[in-house]
């Protein structure tokens, strides 16, 4: 790449990055307006019935606004919300009005109880997905209202709990207006968290588990501790929105919290733009004025939400965020139509082949420079015997062409050594450490990087947003930290940006690559995504699958320098690919898999094997040697 394109990729960083601080302090200029104009709805409103029913409506959106963590950013279809609601009301109003505890004893209370009924519930989902979570966190919804029923000695039953204290300032009861006020900066603060929280990082984190879970957990995220910090951020705004409401109404009943506040708050999300930080306060504002109009209690409040839904989602499939968001850039698109051409990639001519290889796997083991050993792996699946005893030893910073017929197990290989799949047998080395038995983010962490056949990226983020998650499946992910903004972390966040720029410029992407996204991208990029994504970690093993299927001449060739040039910074590469061209021109070395086993290992510099050039010269026709 020429000091002119490293220019160019550095001064489009920059224009984007200005172009992301306006875009942010925009918004956050129309929110704070917004916000505004709110606080002076007391002044004008007609009284504390109008009053009440914003505070409501506010309420709920703070709950969308948790749910949407969940299922907008994560894809976790969980609609137990209410009964968190339900349980962090309940904790606080049986305090204030069985114990009289004041407001600062039942909060940490109400949603301590709350976020505990969240994991409670949601924690089916660390083994389940899909409707299957579904359905068992709606169970929830449909068996709360029955337990405060149970418990009525309690929580008074079907007629609802009464007592609750109000809540005090300077020994008096709050007036409505402030209640209202109280209600707005409870959102205010929930947003503000919310934001933080996803711009950290953590939204690239939740959206790499939604669309690519492989490739999140291939560049060191651990999708469990994930899905726990998901739940968790997910379950206090409930709790908050549940503790606030008994001391709105004073007064708290279990229908409060049933199927129809589910549905009210899906139907938000999904209308507002499930995945967007606005979406759901967007999608919830009609719809609750919709059902203030028809009446909340009315029979016909079910069939105007369900209208809602159906009418919302033809006419906006993606939500409503989404569609204006087009709206605004269809212009730009049209301008930028040659955004993701591959050949607009800027790969620098190699200079030279790597040096000598060693001829014989036993060769390769006694040499000093060995940093990467696979002894003796075997996988079988039920019945069928895969790999049976694969042993391969790969020197540092030579390319390894894994070759091999169809289903012989190669893919196979890379997912033991990444530990997709548990070997029944064998061990992998990197250097003296034994890596045998780890789990997938474990041996990411340990140096491990890879890429799937089927590129495993997150579709509607940009090509640089996919190569810093590389970076964030390095770091801790500290939740407070994220919240609260420190400058630790936000320096942090600033330094894995120019680490990313500089990766995408070393892969050779286009500039035009930093705000498109992969979606808009050609495969062949998309694989060089994937290859930057896994090479900014600074791997030791780098493992390709088929990194050059379905690339025209052009790309192959882009993409045998652009590893030539990784390997010159010492990472091992173990490449599967069937283009024989290709494993000629660019390996070092080369292993043929057979029958479930390494048949032959030998240096492309050399004269080949006759059992490798049998099986080079009877490949495909299209991808044989020229
Ligand atoms: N998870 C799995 N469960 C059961 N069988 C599997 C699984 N994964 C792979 N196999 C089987 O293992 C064998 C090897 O598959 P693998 O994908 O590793 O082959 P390959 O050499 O990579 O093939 P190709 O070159 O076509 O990609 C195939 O018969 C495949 O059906």
């Amino acid at each position: 790449m020429t000091i002119q394109q490293v220019d160019e990729i550095a001064d489009e960083g920059r224009n984007w990055q200005a172009r992301c601080a306006r875009r942010q302090l925009r918004v956050a200029g129309c929110v704070v307006a917004i916000f505004l104009a709110l606080a002076a709805i007391p002044l004008v409103s007609g009284g504390s019935f109008d009053l009440g029913r914003y505070e409501v409506a506010i309420a709920y959106i703070v709950v969308a606004i948790g749910m949407n963590i969940a299922f907008g950013y994560c894809g976790e279809l969980i609609l137990g919300y209410p009964t968190i609601m339900a349980v962090s009301a309940y904790t606080a109003g049986m305090l204030s009005a069985h114990k009289g505890w004041g407001v600062a004893a039942t909060f940490p209370c109400a949603i301590l109880a709350g976020t505990a009924a969240g994991l409670l519930i949601m924690g089916s989902g660390l083994r389940v997905r899909g409707w299957y979570l579904a359905l068992i966190t709606l169970f929830s919804v449909v068996v709360m209202p029955q337990l405060i029923v149970l418990g009525e000695t309690w929580t008074g039953g079907e007629y609802g709990l009464t007592g609750i204290l109000p809540i005090q300032f300077g020994g008096e009861p709050l007036s409505d207006g402030a209640m209202f006020e109280l209600s707005l900066a409870i959102l205010a603060l929930v947003l503000l968290a919310v934001w933080n929280f996803l711009r950290s990082g953590w939204g690239t984190r939740l959206r790499a588990l939604r669309d690519a879970p492989s490739g999140a957990r291939a560049v060191g995220l651990n999708p469990l501790k994930l899905r726990l910090t998901v739940y968790i951020m997910s379950s206090i705004p409930a709790a908050v929105a549940g503790f606030y409401l008994a001391y709105a109404e004073q007064f708290i009943s279990p229908d409060a919290f049933g199927m129809s506040l589910t549905l009210l708050l899906l139907t938000g999300v999904v209308l507002g733009g499930a995945g967007t930080l606005f979406g759901p306060i967007v999608g919830m504002v009609p719809l609750l004025a919709l059902s203030f109009w028809v009446g909340p209690f009315s029979p016909f409040n079910a069939i105007t939400l369900g209208l809602g839904l159906l009418i919302g989602t033809l006419v906006f499939p993606d939500g409503l965020i989404p569609s204006i968001g087009r709206l605004f850039k269809r212009g730009s698109i049209k301008k930028d139509t040659a955004a993701g051409s591959a050949a607009d990639m800027h790969v620098p001519q190699d200079s030279h082949r790597s040096g000598q290889v060693t001829q014989l796997e036993s060769a390769y083991a006694t040499e000093q420079k060995m940093v990467v050993r696979i002894e003796d792996i075997s996988v079988r699946f039920g019945a069928h015997q895969v790999l049976s005893g694969v042993t391969l030893t790969l020197k540092q910073g030579a390319l390894t062409g894994l070759v091999g017929p169809n289903g012989s197990g190669k893919s196979t290989l890379l997912n033991a050594i990444s530990g997709f799949i548990q070997p029944q047998q064998g061990r992998i080395f990197i250097g003296d450490k034994d890596l045998s038995g780890k789990a997938v983010h474990e041996l990411a962490l340990s140096g491990i990087g890879r890429t799937f056949q089927i590129p495993q990226l997150i579709e509607d983020a940009t090509a640089l947003e996919n190569i810093s998650l590389g970076l964030l499946g390095q770091r801790p992910g500290r939740i407070l930290a994220s919240i609260f903004r420190l400058p630790r972390l936000v320096q942090q966040g600033n330094d894995d940006l120019h680490r990313s720029l500089a990766m995408l410029a070393e892969v050779g992407l286009p500039a035009s690559a930093i705000s498109t996204p992969v979606a808009e991208l050609p495969l062949g990029l998309k694989r060089i995504v994937e290859i930057g994504r896994a090479v900014v970690a600074e791997p030791t093993l780098l493992l390709l699958d088929e990194p050059a299927a379905g690339l025209n001449d052009e790309e192959r060739l882009q993409l045998g320098h652009l590893l030539n040039n990784l390997k010159k910074r010492g990472i091992t590469i173990l490449v599967v690919e069937h283009n024989v061209p290709f494993v000629m021109q660019f390996c070092d070395d080369l292993a043929l898999l057979e029958a479930g086993q390494i048949s032959c290992h030998a240096a492309t510099s050399a004269a080949l094997p006759a059992t490798l050039l049998d099986y080079l010269n009877h490949a495909p026709e299209q991808s044989k040697c020229a």
